[in-house]
């Protein structure tokens, strides 16, 4: 904060809290308002378009901006900065202003993040809300950790390099992230700058990343020390990740970290199947990659769920594709049982369809921040469990059992809140009307008063109408002077000795009795007292209800399961997918498979199944030539989201697959443009391949995509040439790929390489015209028909004739001296429709082949052949 400031006591307090909290905007507690001052004020005025006014000045004579919102419709306008970025810090004043001369003692209590928000109206019910920590640790490896407040997950991890942090990042796409002090400025930070981008980034001392105070720390809050990574040995930076976490929920909770949250579980890369953030965003897992919409992506294919819970699960296991074939297996057994079991899954999917967001009431109930409103919420769900359980109790999957027996219906905690609370309580806290009756006898006691109160001023009001015999003599209530009695003027006449007066009208006295105050006092201390005891009492019963947290948070884990099998079963149902067989081989067999989202999106057009047959042997590489359009791009696609799918353990779009398990997905597909990081597109191909190139091993599938097409043609093949070679030749990196192109020349690698063989994808000619038949069929394509497409796209006709007579140009080998293709050549030629495709790799040397093909070799002397061998030389 820059500005000099009077300092009042009041604004001393301001700016003495304010310095420990220099990048939250400070809500300061005055009266029945939240403050915000200075620079804090300008910002959130903006953000929340309120107006700014000022203060007094400071001591150089400007004046102080302020603003201000009512504390009691805070939730929103605090919504609205978090959703801006911003961290709000509440500073509540924490003694009772009547008790206090001077200035009442404030502190900050809370301070809401991006990271961290738990209101439900802040949150995207079926997405994860994560807090992340990133920390560069030793031998260049990367530690993260992430938490979501909201469902109490809490995870870390090892990561070999920033590039798989980096992909890891993107997956979990944390809203906030803390990160050490030493990387503001300091190196690492480039490669994050695109990750870090509109997300809220906060620098973290740098002891706080220290392993002792992680272990400590979470030895204090859990219990129990940090695990060790998966495979038994000390994780490093995923540790300390973790430990700035729990720092940072202590310095924001003030006081506790929540007690739903879960000791972090540590996780590994290839404990699931890797995908980098390239293959994610073109396979379009999670999001289209043109839009960034989910309408579109694969999720959105798959998700049938209908719980919040669910729609979270199974985004995370599209994300975490399994690598372990028991796993995998078990899923694929539920969902049969499921698919056979229709009856039986209508039932569940009806049952869970009521279920709320049991998580996230959860952490609601265990930040205290749940309303009453929540809490029947929760008791309506857990409700729901007993008939659910009775439900799914046929079922004998083995995961499914294990889900099911899970499951608590939590009878104690339905039948607290059932006696607790009332029905339909209202959504505020403080006005009362929210305790059940019979729960509590002083508050049941307390409300017969109040309600006797309350007719004895009915009978009041009648006996002084008899007594005045002023017919519209009244009893009301204001909140200034509580019950009085309102005459109008003209009645003020006969008015008794014992009224008396308080207040003139226009139009009429208000006057008290002795009577009616002391029942006033007796109404209203009774009332003021119920909104106390119903407030506490339901904070008691909330407390009680935080005390099950892991209770419900196993339950709601089990209920979530249970909503995403009953969805892949519904998947596979509807859409009629098939089971894989799936085994740790290097075989994908996939007959008639098809591409999920394609063929759900264009429904009007009949998908083409195909057949696909990779393995590490002779077919290993797919070489997939075929026309623009032809559907080269969907065909290589549909083969990784089938594998994924699989490996998710959902059934497939096939009429019959075997999966060998995959350990990693590559794609290189398309042009994606980094020209705002500074690299051309090429460039980023290169980089990408060359990433490929060097982490592909025999289990990987790869898909690559015109590679090389970035560039000049002779460079773009002979590059594509290489890369495939490569793939084939290179035993550690000898990935199950697909590999499509339009350099037709690569076909010729069948030859030599015995796992590589060519395919495309059917086209049929008529009139000049191309006809797709979108079938997969061995062999390479002849003719690329580009200029057809392009004539199909729209292009005018005088480019597509001239297209037409450089190709032609092309094909006929015009070159120069210097082997460059003469491609302007004369205007005017006729040109073939037919014609093929260019042969780049055609030596211009026609009189030497004429020359060859004269020859009859039967008839040649020695010596003839020896002269000839000169003449051929001299043309050479
Ligand atoms: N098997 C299929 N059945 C029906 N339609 C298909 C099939 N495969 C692809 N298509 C449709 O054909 C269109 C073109 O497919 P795709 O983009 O895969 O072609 P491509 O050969 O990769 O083209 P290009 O080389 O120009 O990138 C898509 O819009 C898709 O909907």
């Amino acid at each position: 904060m820059t500005q000099q400031t009077e300092h009042t006591p009041m604004m001393r307090q301001y700016l003495e809290i304010k310095s420990s909290y220099p990048d939250a905007i400070l809500f300061f507690r005055l009266g029945d308002f939240y403050e915000m001052f200075l620079d804090d004020a300008v910002k959130a005025s903006k953000i929340l378009d309120i107006t700014l006014t000022s203060r007094g000045k400071s001591s150089d004579g400007r004046d102080v901006p302020l603003c201000g919102i009512p504390f009691h419709s805070a939730a929103p306008y605090i919504a609205k900065l978090v959703e801006a970025g911003e961290k709000v810090a509440i500073c509540e004043q924490v003694e009772d202003p009547k008790s206090v001369k001077g200035i009442v003692k404030r502190e900050v209590v809370k301070v809401v993040t991006p990271g961290l928000v738990v209101d439900a109206e802040s949150l995207k019910p079926n997405e994860n809300n994560y807090l992340a920590a990133i920390v560069p640790a030793k031998s260049g490896i990367w530690g993260f950790a992430c938490l979501d407040i909201s469902t109490g997950e809490f995870k870390a991890a090892d990561f070999p390099d920033i590039n798989a942090l980096i992909s890891e990042f993107y997956c979990v796409n944390p809203r906030e992230v803390l990160l050490p002090a030493s990387l503001k400025d300091g190196d690492g930070l480039s490669a994050l700058d695109g990750p870090l981008s509109e997300r809220t980034v906060s620098f973290i001392d740098e002891w706080v990343f220290e392993l002792d105070y992680a272990q400590r720390l979470h030895q204090t809050v859990f219990a129990a020390p940090l695990p060790p990574a998966p495979d038994g040995k000390e994780m490093s930076g995923g540790a300390l990740a973790a430990g700035a976490l729990l720092h940072y929920l202590r310095e924001t909770q003030i006081g506790g970290v929540a007690a739903h949250l879960r000791p972090v579980v540590s996780y590994m890369v290839n404990s699931h199947l890797v995908l980098d953030d390239m293959s994610r965003r073109n396979l379009e897992l999670t999001a289209t990659i043109q839009e960034g919409k989910r309408k579109g992506s694969l999720l959105w294919l798959m998700d049938k769920t209908v719980t919040a819970m669910g729609g979270r699960k199974l985004k995370q296991w599209v994300n975490y594709p399994l690598v372990s074939v028991d796993k995998i297996k078990e899923r694929y057994e539920s969902i049969e049982e499921l698919i056979t079991s229709q009856l039986l899954r209508d039932e569940l999917v009806a049952l869970l369809d009521g279920v709320a967001d049991l998580e996230r009431l959860n952490g609601r109930i265990s930040l205290a921040s749940a309303s009453a409103k929540d809490l029947v919420a929760l008791k309506e769900s857990l409700a729901r469990l007993p008939k659910l359980l009775s439900c799914v109790q046929p079922l004998q999957a083995l995961l499914l059992q294990d889900t099911i027996a899970a499951i608590d219906p939590l009878h104690d905690v339905v039948e607290l809140i059932s006696q607790g609370i009332v029905e339909n309580p209202p959504f505020l806290l403080r006005d009362g009307g929210i305790i059940a009756t019979g729960f509590n006898a002083e508050l049941d006691e307390l409300r017969v008063i109040s309600r006797e109160g309350k007719g004895f001023i009915a009978q009041l009001e009648a006996r002084e109408k008899g007594r005045t015999g002023i017919s519209s003599l009244k009893i009301r209530y204001n909140k200034v002077f509580g019950y009085y009695i309102e005459i109008t003027k003209a009645n003020l006449a006969g008015i008794p000795d014992d009224y008396i007066r308080k207040q003139t009208l226009v139009n009429a006295e208000r006057f008290i009795t002795p009577e009616l105050k002391e029942y006033e006092e007796k109404v209203m201390g009774a009332e003021e007292r119920i909104a106390e005891l119903e407030y506490s009492l339901f904070q008691e019963i909330r407390v009680q209800v935080a005390g099950q947290t892991g209770r419900i948070a196993r339950t709601a884990e089990s209920v979530a399961t249970l909503d995403v099998l009953a969805s892949l079963a519904s998947l596979a149902h509807g859409l009629n997918y098939c089971r894989p067989e799936i085994d740790t081989g290097d075989l994908i067999e996939i007959i008639d498979g098809r591409h999920p989202v394609v063929e759900a999106m264009h429904v009007s057009e009949r998908f083409v199944p195909n057949d696909t047959v990779l393995d590490n042997n002779e077919n290993q590489l797919l070489m997939i030539t075929g026309p623009n359009m032809a559907g080269k791009s969907t065909y290589m696609r549909q083969v990784a989201l089938i594998v994924l799918m699989a490996q998710i353990g959902s059934f497939v779009p096939a009429s019959k697959a075997r999966i060998g398990i995959a350990d990693r997905i590559f794609t290189r597909i398309g042009a994606s443009d980094n020209l705002s990081k500074g690299q051309s597109t090429f460039m980023v191909e290169m980089a990408e391949t060359a990433s490929i190139l060097q982490y592909a091993t025999p289990s990987s599938l790869v898909l690559l995509d015109e590679i090389g097409r970035g560039t000049s043609t002779f460079d773009g093949v002979s590059i594509a040439w290489a890369v495939a070679e490569f793939l084939h030749d290179a035993r550690d990196h000898a990935a199950r790929t697909l590999f499509a192109t339009h350099y037709h020349e690569l076909t010729e690698l069948s030859v030599t390489r015995k796992g590589i063989k060519n395919f495309n994808i059917a086209v049929r000619e008529w009139n000049d015209q191309i006809i797709f038949l979108r079938q997969i069929v061995p062999g390479g394509a002849s003719h690329s028909y580009g200029i057809q497409v392009a004539r199909l796209a729209g292009l005018p006709q005088e480019v597509v004739l001239r297209a037409r007579e450089i190709l032609k140009n092309l094909e006929h080998g015009e070159f120069t001296e210097g082997g460059e293709p003469r491609i302007s050549g004369k205007k005017g030629r006729r040109i073939d429709v037919d014609s093929s495709q260019l042969s780049l790799f055609t030596p211009p040397d026609d009189d030497l082949r004429n020359r060859l093909k004269s020859v009859e070799v039967a008839r040649l002397t020695p010596l003839e052949a020896l002269n000839l061998i000169d003449e051929l030389q001299r043309l050479v």
